[in-house]
């Protein structure tokens, strides 16, 4: 058992418990990663055909599923990620649906 005089005492159970946060939190970053760079050529492909990059139906179904599985905070969680697949931060960037 380690204890540290900011966090108390963190055993042998807990500790394995963040590695496997940490972990989680690797292959969350990743996949956002892969998230964006697939936005990204879908979004490209739409604009070099002539359309417009932010495509807001689809983003609609995006929060809804997201609402749905995780409520209000899954929104605020998609919005986020659109955000980041827009090349915006969500927190700088006033959202269309201003949620
Ligand atoms: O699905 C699309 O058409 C996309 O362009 C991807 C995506 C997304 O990241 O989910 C990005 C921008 C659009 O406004 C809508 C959705």
């Amino acid at each position: 058992m380690t204890t540290t005089p900011a966090t108390g005492p963190v055993d042998g159970a807990q500790a394995a418990e963040r590695a496997r946060i940490d972990a989680l939190d690797a292959r969350l970053i990743g996949l956002v990663r892969e998230r964006m760079e697939i936005s990204a050529r879908v979004q490209e492909a739409r604009v070099a055909a002539g359309g417009r990059r932010v495509h807001l139906s689809r983003e609609m179904e995006i929060l809804d599923l997201y609402r749905a599985e995780l409520g209000r905070p899954g929104t605020e969680l998609a919005m986020t990620l659109l955000g980041l697949c827009r090349g915006q931060s969500a927190s700088r960037t006033p959202h269309p649906y201003g949620a």
